[in-house]
């Protein structure tokens, strides 16, 4: 659902609403919190209002869009938090090596998350090169690999199955951020042989503002990766309420405290949006968004100071298309003004969002008219 009017090109900041979600919300406001109380969190297990188990159910419709098994998949925290989960466990397999190797152009909250666990452990490298240079650096010494599939800003895909295979040959680790992938197209964790995994709930999953985020940890792994975060609702019998840690079966073990039940609600239902839905359809139709919106815009690179920094090459191409203009910051204020709402990405790019489920081909003809009009009035 969006407001008439606008043509919405940042649902890879914040998804649109689905319909169905206030309906959910005020449900779970009334009833289930208000009339049930405490009764919810176990009221009955095959009940929307099981609250304890609401972060498998939701577990489980994610791992089908990113190629994981319900069980690999823990749902809570924020993608920052899990970031951090998911590098404390691979670097305790990662043993003597204390490498993290990541892109120089990641999105901040990886880094900051690695440097955070440096200042922690003390002995750790950050090995920040462009991501071109990825392949390269895949030495003996690094441990971990952190990478983001779709950049933020570029919108450059990167080849999650060749880097994984190549990380693995190299005894690597890898922690990929799908924060720009999940739901934008279909995702295959397992096919590539990632190790682990994290995304937002609140982009392409449409699960409203601060939704929770996942995490994907690897069967393989499960065993051995340390729950660094051991919460008693990663417990395995939280209720017992033992003296000491003994994890839950599988992911699960990787959720810290209690369950967001409002925000999970809320995701769980506009996850349903993609039960019927074919992720290869999905990647069709945003290519096909991005190729028409590529297009129209191209008269304009002619007249005005604007370079597509999206990767041409399809393979190559997220669900976005960015472009550098040295008024990028006053630009995107212009076409937010006039209702095009896209994102401003420092230093100088402009940032459009393309969102297959609910785009249509006309909007990226609406979207690139209204571009045009706001550069016209700027020269
Ligand atoms: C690549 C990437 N990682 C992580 C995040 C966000 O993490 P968090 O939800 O913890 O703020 C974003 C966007 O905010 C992102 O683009
Ligand atoms: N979580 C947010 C809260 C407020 C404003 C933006 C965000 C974003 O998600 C930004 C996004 N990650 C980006 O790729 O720029």
């Amino acid at each position: 659902m969006l407001p008439g009017g606008l043509v919405y090109l940042d649902g890879n900041s914040l998804g649109a609403m689905p319909r169905s979600v206030p309906a959910r919300l005020s449900h779970v406001a009334s009833q289930e919190w208000g009339q049930q109380l405490i009764r919810s969190w176990t009221a009955d297990a095959e009940a929307a209002q099981d609250w304890m188990a609401l972060p498998d159910r939701v577990a489980a419709k994610v791992a089908r869009l990113i190629g994981a098994a319900p069980h690999e998949v823990a749902v809570g925290d924020s993608t920052s938090v899990n970031t951090f989960k998911a590098l404390a466990a691979a670097l305790s397999l990662a043993g003597e090596r204390r490498v993290i190797l990541t892109d120089a152009d990641n999105f901040p909250t990886d880094l900051y998350m690695a440097q955070g666990l440096g200042t922690l452990t003390g002995d750790l490298e950050l090995r920040r090169v462009p991501s071109a240079d990825i392949a390269a650096n895949l030495t003996g010494d690094v441990g971990v690999l952190l990478l983001t599939e779709v950049d933020y800003r570029t919108g450059r895909r990167l080849d999650m199955a060749a880097l994984s295979a190549q990380a693995r040959a190299q005894g690597i680790l890898t922690v990929w951020d799908l924060a720009h992938s999940a739901g934008a197209f279909g995702v295959d964790l397992n096919g590539c042989g990632a190790d682990f995994a994290v995304g937002c709930g609140y982009k392409f999953l449409n699960g409203g503002p601060g939704a929770p985020a996942f995490l994907f940890v690897a069967e393989r792994h499960h065993a051995a990766a340390p729950v660094v975060l051991s919460g008693w609702m990663g417990h395995a019998d939280p209720f017992e309420m033992a003296r000491d840690y003994a994890p839950a079966p599988g992911a699960r073990r990787f959720v810290v405290g209690t369950p967001q039940v409002l925000s999970l609600s809320a995701l769980d239902t506009a996850l349903d949006v993609f039960a019927d839905v074919d992720m290869a359809d999905v990647r069709e139709k945003s290519l096909s968004l991005s190729r028409t919106f590529m297009a129209l815009m191209g008269p304009l690179l002619a007249r005005f100071p604007l370079t597509l920094v999206t990767p041409e090459a399809e393979a190559e191409r997220g669900s976005q298309v960015s472009y550098r203009h040295p008024q990028a910051r006053e630009v995107m204020a212009d076409l937010i003004a006039a209702g095009i709402i896209g994102d401003f990405r420092t230093p100088d790019i402009l940032r459009f969002g393309l969102t297959p489920l609910y785009h249509s081909h006309a909007d990226m003809w609406q979207a690139v008219q209204g571009i045009k009009a706001v550069l016209e009035a700027r020269a």
